[in-house]
């Protein structure tokens, strides 16, 4: 028998979702004989206690009698039990500083250490995420500030719909201006803002007709890597060498400031890749971006005026437009910056549901029945040892090195 537990999330503050929600471990019970599930008891879940005692899963506070524990975020390092299986987000490939101790925690207490964030297909594809679901919160953030800076419509926050289904209904007969959108990068993200812009009927265009004309309706364009970057020297774009040496490109959003109204921002970023425009952009005359949201949100990232979070209950600052320094929203020297870190927790239970789809789908069956590719490649730590793909976090393990000001965003 195996036996599976669901940790109650101990971050603080502490996360709403959850791995598996009741539906999907009552579906789990029921079609494999060998597995058991336990329910940490939690106030702050998304789904309550009592909806998985009526799926018929058992809530308890104890969990070390289970084998496989899975959370979302980080484990606090005095919660972590001895010799079990573990799978959440650790965020420590990268030797996020911050993250150190939890890895060496793991080893000593000889767990085995499974990274949702290393699950990927043999290309390089995440498998596993909440990134869609960021983009839908995040681009319907990002309409709400404009309503509300230009007075042109009302959207109700989406933490106050029950889920996705009733956050729908707010879109009927909502009238959007003639605005222009630019929409930026490919991923989970960038599908959950095209989602919201085809919800809202906002037409996509060719990013040739986004840039030479107006409409009498809103728009917008999806700017993917081979649209917004290219090659110093000879202006092309390959995907894999992009990835490689970001360095080496330049990017072309440039182009699309003065076209724009709204920027919705789900490119990939680290420090080496360039940013989508400059401060001094911000400051000429044709910047016409009145409001940014940036769901990919690194603190001066590729957005640079991205100035650092704001919480899920005052999403929204202004950035001054000539001192970039920060404002209250809505003001008419500043842009409006939406930059919240943790998204997907405004619409927990869908996310929850959609996270658990992709868990059992490609993950659950691995676990359960031995090795696959894909949980090898996501192993860290297995009984106490780094395995060799991660052999390169060896000093940060032994306390020597860690990497401060990477994103945990998820
Ligand atoms: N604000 C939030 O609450 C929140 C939530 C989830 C994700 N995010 C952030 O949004 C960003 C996009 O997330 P996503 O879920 O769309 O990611 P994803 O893995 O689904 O997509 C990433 C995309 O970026 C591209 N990419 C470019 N350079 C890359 C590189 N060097 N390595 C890997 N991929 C590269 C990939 O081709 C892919 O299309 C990330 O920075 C993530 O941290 C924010």
């Amino acid at each position: 028998m195996i036996k599976i537990g669901l940790l109650k999330e101990g971050k603080i503050p502490p996360d709403n979702r959850v791995a598996l929600i009741p539906s999907q471990c009552k579906w789990l019970v029921k079609n494999n004989s060998d597995i058991q599930i336990k329910v940490q008891s939690s106030e702050n879940r998304c789904f309550s206690d009592e909806e998985y005692r009526r799926a018929g899963i058992e809530v308890i506070d104890d969990l070390s009698d289970c084998s496989i524990l899975l959370g979302i975020k980080e484990v606090p390092v005095s919660q972590l039990l001895k010799h079990k299986t573990y799978l959440f987000f650790s965020h420590t490939r990268k030797k996020q500083v911050y993250n150190q101790r939890l890895l060496q925690t793991i080893i000593e207490n000889k767990c085995t250490l499974i990274d949702y964030e290393c699950m990927e297909h043999e290309d390089g594809q995440r498998i596993i995420g909440f990134g869609f679901f960021a983009g839908i919160v995040g681009a319907h953030n990002g309409m709400m500030a404009y309503g509300q800076r230009t007075g042109s419509f009302k959207l109700e926050r989406v933490y106050k719909q029950k889920d996705f289904k009733e956050l729908i209904h707010c879109y009927f007969g909502l009238k959007v201006p003639n605005i222009k959108i630019a929409v930026t990068g490919s991923g989970r993200v960038a599908h959950g803002i095209l989602e919201v812009m085809n919800l809202m009927g906002i037409i996509e265009v060719e990013k040739e007709e986004y840039l030479s004309r107006d409409f009498a309706y809103p728009v917008y364009v999806q700017l993917k890597g081979s649209d917004l970057y290219a090659h110093k020297e000879n202006g092309s774009y390959s995907r894999e060498d992009f990835h490689e040496h970001p360095e080496n490109y330049v990017c072309l959003f440039q182009n699309y400031v003065s076209q724009t109204d709204i920027l919705m921002n789900g490119v990939y970023w680290d420090v080496n890749v360039p940013r989508l425009f400059s401060l001094q952009a911000v400051s000429a005359s044709d910047f016409r971006i009145q409001v940014i949201a940036d769901i990919t949100d690194d603190s001066n990232g590729s957005v640079p005026i991205n100035l650092g979070d704001q919480t899920i209950e005052n999403p929204v600052y202004g950035v001054d437009r000539h001192s970039f320094i920060k404002t209250p929203p809505f003001q008419p020297g500043s842009v409006d910056v939406i930059a919240v870190g943790n998204l997907p927790n405004e619409l927990p239970r869908d996310a929850s549901k959609y996270f658990g789809e992709q868990l059992i789908k490609f993950v659950l069956d691995d676990l359960f029945t031995g090795q696959s590719d894909i949980l090898e490649r996501a192993t860290i730590v297995k009984q106490g040892h780094l395995t060799p793909r991660f052999e390169y976090l060896r000093d940060y393990a032994e306390g020597k090195t860690g990497v401060t000001g990477i994103n945990n965003n998820l």
